[in-house]
């Protein structure tokens, strides 16, 4: 069982949002802007919150922002900014263009940890989602070494650290639902709307 004191919530909010157009974080849902929902979906269970953007604007939310170590390196510079920040043994993290995650789905990941793996990520559906998942802090050294060699596919960082996934049943799947574009955007409205 892993205390709430261990736990810090990591909310990536960086990137280029080049499908989108806008940044992601801030598009609404229900008048609520996406990170908010991240926000809110973590709050229960971690004792700290740490935005990884270079982006100001997330400053107005009232948590701590760190800007990318490494810029312009994706997920996997993101994350390592936000583990070498932390100061927690475990970390909860997450992207913010998921608007219909929930608490139950990450307590899954939390009460799936063990003592071997390192990196717990949510699966739904078939697919592996590396930005709804509980990371250990000491993987930071791994991944700092994958960007020093200039390798920033997030799924090879991962297979170098002890990982297992958490398999998501149909009633969890929109939970995870993430928005790209315009028409995923529209989607997740109907979703929400239905
Ligand atoms: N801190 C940080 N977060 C990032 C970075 N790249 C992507 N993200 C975040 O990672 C999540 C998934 O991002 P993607 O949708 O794959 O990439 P994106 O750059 O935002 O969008 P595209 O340009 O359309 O690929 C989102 O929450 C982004 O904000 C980065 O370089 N640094």
């Amino acid at each position: 069982m892993i205390d709430k004191a261990d736990i810090t919530g990591i909310i990536l909010a960086g990137g280029k949002s080049s499908r989108m157009g806008t940044d992601k974080g801030f598009l609404k849902l229900n008048t609520k802007p996406f990170v908010q929902y991240s926000i809110d979906a973590l709050k229960p269970l971690v004792s700290n919150i740490i935005i990884v953007s270079d982006h100001s604007e997330y400053d107005s939310l009232g948590y701590k922002r760190i800007t990318d170590d490494i810029k312009e390196a994706g997920p996997v510079s993101g994350i390592y900014s936000g583990l070498k920040a932390s100061e927690t043994t475990y970390n909860l993290v997450l992207s913010c263009d998921i608007p219909l995650i929930t608490t139950i789905v990450l307590q899954k990941l939390i009460d799936a940890a063990d003592e071997d793996s390192e990196i717990i990520q949510a699966e739904s559906n078939g697919k592996t989602m590396p930005l709804i998942a509980l990371y250990k802090s000491n993987i930071r050294d791994t991944f700092k070494s994958f960007l020093e060699q200039d390798e920033r596919r997030l799924r090879i960082a991962i297979k170098a650290c002890k990982h297992k996934n958490v398999v998501l049943d149909e009633t969890h799947q929109n939970a995870t639902l993430n928005v790209n574009t315009k028409e995923e955007l529209k989607h997740i409205e109907d979703v929400y709307n239905h």
